[in-house]
């Protein structure tokens, strides 16, 4: 089992969500009422800013009491294009402040890109940065969206599209402003699999938004666990039917009974990756593994995969191994086929 991460070895790492979200879709507001909540104590927040001046970092101290310790700003640039040092440096800082006393403990780490960020970048670096990866393990990706020019947004700009498409959770915000409705039609097509949750003023519960594991909940399984298991009917082989032949996000759901050979399918795996690129935008997994007793997690966002974490049971409930492609324009017949072929493998 030592081409897995051990589960171990990833709960030892910090978890990091990220909170995207379009130009002025209240990103700010929301992780101030967050910061002030009791669940979210111990969190370090890292916030990147076009211009040189930063501004939400301080809009973030004034609000929340958060302290200006737990927060790094990264103004000199755009997080998505010019990941190269700044994340890393970001973190990197946080992490030299915790350790020289100057910092108080934290348990996880929220980044707040800029309003124009395409979050594809940000999470791969943090799945596949030598160093980030070591420290950080990313456990969700959040997409606020505004519920009076959303439909705007998505319609002129792809980098809202790409927010939306790339979240696990889609949080409407000023649902006070405008009815959400049509909204959520768009997002239901852009992100057929997201939750939405409503959001006003930033009011919310952090168990309502984050997965338990990124809370701190004792013995909560990952978050691709619980997400797979939230999906209304379970991922069942009928659900992406209406939408084989879509252009778009559209969601293709693998499921099997038995499991397949680990190496036949990793090996299957990776070429989906790399011949699907930027059309495959998420993959969710749960593959069980021939004579282990629990099965791999396998999740990631475009081509960059996280280290495959080895579970050391089932989750209760649903033991069939179980493959969720978040796909863009990817013909849908032939990933199913070479699923279908894998346990016909000899
Ligand atoms: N009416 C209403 N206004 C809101 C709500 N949420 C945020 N706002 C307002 O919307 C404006 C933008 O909110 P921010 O939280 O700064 O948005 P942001 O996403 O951080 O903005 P950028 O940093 O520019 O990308 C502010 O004036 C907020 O007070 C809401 O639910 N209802």
């Amino acid at each position: 089992m030592s081409r897995f991460v051990a589960d171990a070895v990833e709960r030892a790492q910090l978890p990091v969500a990220i909170l995207g979200g379009f130009l002025g879709s209240g990103k700010t507001t929301l992780l101030n009422a967050l910061l002030r909540h009791p669940a979210m104590a111990g969190t370090a927040v890292a916030i990147n800013e076009f211009g040189e001046v930063p501004i939400d970092q301080h809009l973030v101290e004034a609000d929340s009491g958060a302290g200006p310790d737990r927060t790094v700003t990264m103004a000199n640039g755009c997080l998505c294009c010019d990941l190269s040092g700044d994340l890393e440096g970001a973190v990197m800082r946080i992490f030299a402040r915790r350790e020289s006393g100057a910092l108080p403990r934290f348990d996880r780490m929220l980044v707040e890109p800029s309003g124009l960020a395409d979050p594809a970048p940000i999470a791969q670096a943090l799945l596949r940065n030598p160093v980030l990866s070591r420290v950080l393990r990313l456990d969700a990706i959040l997409a606020t969206v505004d519920a009076a020019f959303g439909a705007g947004q998505l319609a002129r700009h792809p980098e809202a599209r790409a927010q939306v498409a790339l979240a696990d959770r889609l949080l409407l915000t000023k649902t006070d402003l405008a009815d959400p409705a049509p909204l959520r039609a768009a997002l239901s097509r852009l992100n057929p699999l997201a939750p939405v949750a409503d959001i006003r003023h930033g009011a919310a519960e952090p168990a309502a938004l984050f997965p338990a594991r990124f809370l701190g909940t004792p013995g909560a399984p990952p978050p691709v666990v619980e997400w797979l298991d939230a999906q209304p009917h379970g991922p069942a082989p009928a659900h992406d039917h209406a939408h084989a032949h879509s252009k778009g996000a559209c969601a293709l759901s693998l499921v099997s009974d038995a499991p397949p050979d680990w190496a036949v399918f990793d090996a299957w795996f990776r070429r989906v990756r790399i011949e699907g690129g930027e059309r495959l935008l998420r993959a969710k997994g749960l593959i069980g593994v021939p004579g282990q007793p629990g099965p791999v997690v396998v999740q990631g966002v475009q081509h960059v995969l996280h280290p495959p974490v080895a579970l050391p049971a089932w989750p209760a409930g649903d033991r069939r191994s179980r493959l969720v492609l978040i796909t863009d324009g990817l013909p849908h017949a032939p990933l199913r086929a070479g699923w279908d072929a894998l346990f016909h493998a000899a």
